[in-house]
């Protein structure tokens, strides 16, 4: 092990980038907070700042991965389709497998200037994770309870009030609805197998409500959807607290972009579209697991040193009175503000700790795990 990676391994290495995210994370908290009373005065404006508040927090765990751990991103695509990234609006379909596929997807809108302005269909439990749920807040991210009886209403009209977004933004929706477990990838074959679907072996089976919901209400708003398949080499499972720890992975994504008009606008036969796009993401990964890479070209863009910058601004900012604190800390001799100081950090540790179990799939939720009645026609 060299001397930079034992040193991104210690623990104090850890805690330094966790307390500026926090730090960091909370002061942008508030100031998109001090931002509502200009949403009643000039909306465009008021959503133009938090895009860039936004980016002051989720730049910093790209710059974890990019430069911390020194994750490597390959993107696979038509060259033709290239110039196109991050000048348009676009509806990102992905799969659900990695604890980092979320991360990966953030690097891409870094490299192609979307980062801020980036969507998501979420559901609902992370708008209360602190930080990043109330940032996407402001950021006007579609909520959904996963209940389609309540979903179909909220959905539709928070994806309508996208249409007058006033920067380039992409959607990200990851169809499966959760992330993949061997439990939960059985049962939804099952379901395939009542509904008469062909079997998928990297994938769940689609819900196809949310992508019908999605593309009816951001036609004339999104140009294209852009089929994304992800994977990682050597078969690593990527994690968050590897990428605190230094790790270096290679993530691959193979993206195709297909135009919005080519998708049917009728309920069922767009189901039906979703379903065969799930069939062939399944090929495209099973040439993955066979060749090692996937079919296509590499146009890879280079990583940009804008989320160090900001990553060191805030460090700048608020490790010197930290240092400060520390310092008067220990020469006041005080036993209880020693004790109460320690208590506090340890809270924001396991804090964080809780945050970081958010993205760890042994942690996740039932949704998918349930059996459900199946009509064998
Ligand atoms: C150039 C570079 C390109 C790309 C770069 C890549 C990405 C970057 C882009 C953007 C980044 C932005 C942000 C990223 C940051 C963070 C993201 C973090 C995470 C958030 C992610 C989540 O929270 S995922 C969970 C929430 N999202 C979803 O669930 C979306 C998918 N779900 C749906 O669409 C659902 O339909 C629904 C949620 C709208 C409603 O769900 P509900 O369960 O109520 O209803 P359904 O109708 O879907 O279910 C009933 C039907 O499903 C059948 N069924 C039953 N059991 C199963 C089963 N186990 N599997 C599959 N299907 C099942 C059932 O038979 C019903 O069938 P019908 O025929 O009646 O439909
Ligand atoms: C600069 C580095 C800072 C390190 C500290 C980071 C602390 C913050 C960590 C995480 C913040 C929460 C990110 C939320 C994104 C989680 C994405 C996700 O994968 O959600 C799961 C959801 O799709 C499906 O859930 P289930 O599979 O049904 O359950």
């Amino acid at each position: 092990m060299g001397l930079l990676q034992l040193l991104k391994s210690q623990f104090l290495c850890q805690l330094i980038i966790c307390y500026v995210f926090l730090a960091s994370g909370l002061i942008v908290n508030l100031l998109q907070l001090c931002t509502s009373p200009l949403w009643l005065i000039n909306k465009q404006l008021a959503r133009r700042l938090n895009v860039r508040l936004a980016y002051c927090i989720s730049s910093q765990m790209v710059a974890a991965l990019e430069w911390w751990s020194g994750t490597e991103c390959t993107l696979y695509t038509d060259p033709k389709s290239y110039s196109l990234y991050g000048n348009e609006n676009a509806i990102v379909v992905l799969n659900h497998m990695f604890e980092i596929d979320f991360l990966c997807g953030w690097t891409f809108c870094e490299r192609f200037g979307v980062l801020g302005s980036s969507k998501v269909l979420a559901k609902k439990e992370l708008a209360y994770v602190p930080i990043i749920g109330w940032m996407w807040y402001f950021l006007e991210i579609v909520f959904c309870k996963r209940k389609w009886e309540e979903d179909r209403t909220t959905v539709a009209q928070s994806l309508q009030r996208l249409q007058d977004y006033p920067e380039n933004f992409w959607f990200l929706l990851y169809c499966e609805g959760t992330r993949f477990t061997p439990k939960k990838h059985q049962i939804s074959m099952q379901v395939a197998e009542s509904k008469g679907l062909p079997k998928l072996k990297y994938h769940l089976l689609p819900r196809t409500k949310g992508f019908w919901v999605t593309v009816q209400n951001l036609r004339g708003t999104a140009a294209a959807v852009y089929d994304s398949t992800l994977n990682f080499r050597n078969n690593e499972v990527p994690t968050l607290l590897g990428i605190l720890n230094g790790k270096k992975y290679h993530a691959d994504l193979y993206v195709r972009r297909i135009p919005l008009e080519l998708i049917p606008e009728d309920e069922a036969e767009c189901a039906a579209w979703l379903h065969k796009l799930y069939q062939e993401k399944d090929s495209f990964q099973e040439h993955y697991t066979e060749t090692g890479c996937f079919p296509g070209p590499i146009v890879s863009p280079a990583r940009r040193p804008w989320s160090l910058i900001n990553w060191l601004f805030w460090s700048c900012l608020l490790l010197y009175p930290l240092a400060l604190l520390l310092i008067q800390l220990i020469s006041s001799g005080s036993v209880l503000t020693i004790v109460v100081s320690a208590a506090i950090c340890y809270a924001a540790s396991a804090g964080v700790r809780w945050m970081i179990g958010q993205t760890e799939i042994n942690r996740g939720s039932n949704y998918g795990n349930k059996e459900v009645p199946l009509n064998k026609n």
